[in-house]
């Protein structure tokens, strides 16, 4: 299998690495371009074997699947650079959830998908949030679910849930380290206790919750009801945070998807300038 994948930035440069790291791929199974070709060349350099391309089309010829690392309002360019040399047989995947497999179709000759992946992918963990259009047979669905299964739990979703699929695991890890921060800030504020000591304190108590949480067969409402002795501290705190944060992440998920339209808005503008 050889695979392609337009732009090393930052979710670009994660897959690649963690593809390598985890023995998906081998370094010479991958072509990889990027705007800034000097971002696509260190990487070649971390992985010998690995070929960087200055140019889109020259980095996908040949390649079974081609991961497009790009952000939204990049695709316009990118299709056009690289529609009249794909071939049928190709696939081509988006990891962005504004372009739709609608968008892809009718731009490309080939065959599309999209995956979202999420930063845990860096550490062989979470989801690959996977979408296919009609064209990808179901062959072509398990040997790409194989290749991010090395990576990642993937996951087929519908294509309408892209976006809360999308907050809750590539988003998520942001949210998640957010509120850690928030933790530590005011565990150093109130007590003057070492920041880098709550850090790894709360870093520690968050791998082992998700641990709890997938392997360990636990819901979060049993977490919480092992966790909170009857009229304990641990109870206290969570009424306090229940009324505290009384509809922060219905707010959360209105504000995620409110950009995800204006997006998409602007996506769709720019395909229709294409035509
Ligand atoms: N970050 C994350 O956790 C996640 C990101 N995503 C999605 O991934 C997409 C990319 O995000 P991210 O990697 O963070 O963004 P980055 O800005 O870090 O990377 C985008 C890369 O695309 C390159 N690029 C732009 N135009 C072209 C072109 N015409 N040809 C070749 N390369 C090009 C840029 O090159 P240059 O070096 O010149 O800028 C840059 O390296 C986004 O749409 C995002 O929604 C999805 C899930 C998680
Ligand atoms: O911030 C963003 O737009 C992307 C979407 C998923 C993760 N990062």
């Amino acid at each position: 299998m050889k695979v392609s994948f337009i732009g090393t930035g930052s979710m670009g440069s994660i897959l690649i690495d963690s593809f390598v790291r985890s023995g998906a791929l081998e370094p010479s199974q991958i072509a990889i371009s990027n705007r800034t070709f000097a971002k696509a060349e260190q990487i070649a350099v971390r992985h010998p074997g690995m070929r960087a391309y200055p140019d889109n089309v020259d980095a996908i010829s040949g390649s079974n699947l081609i991961f497009l690392c790009i952000k939204p309002l990049e695709f316009k360019n990118v299709i056009d650079e690289i529609r009249a040399s794909v071939q049928p047989e190709q696939m081509i995947i988006s990891i962005t959830s504004p372009v739709l497999l609608a968008h892809l179709e009718e731009w490309l000759p080939c065959k599309v998908a999209k995956v979202i992946p999420s930063i845990t992918n860096l550490s062989l963990s979470g989801a690959s949030l996977c979408m296919y259009s009609a064209r990808v047979l179901m062959e072509e669905r398990q040997m790409l679910e194989g290749l991010l299964s090395h990576i990642s739990e993937p996951i087929r979703i519908d294509e309408k849930y892209t976006r809360i699929v999308s907050d809750l695991s590539s988003c998520g890890p942001a949210f998640m380290a957010f509120l850690l921060q928030q933790f530590v800030d005011a565990a150093v504020e109130e007590t003057g206790i070492d920041r880098d000591e709550a850090v790894r304190l709360a870093s520690n108590m968050l791998l082992g919750t998700g641990q709890l949480l997938t392997e360990g067969g636990m819901t979060p409402e049993m977490l919480q009801e092992r966790v909170s002795v009857p009229g304990g501290i641990t109870a206290k705190a969570l009424t306090m945070l229940g009324n505290e944060l009384d509809g922060v992440f219905q707010r959360l998920i209105k504000t995620t998807h409110a950009k995800f339209r204006e997006d998409l808005e602007k996506v769709d503008q720019s395909f229709t300038v294409i035509r």
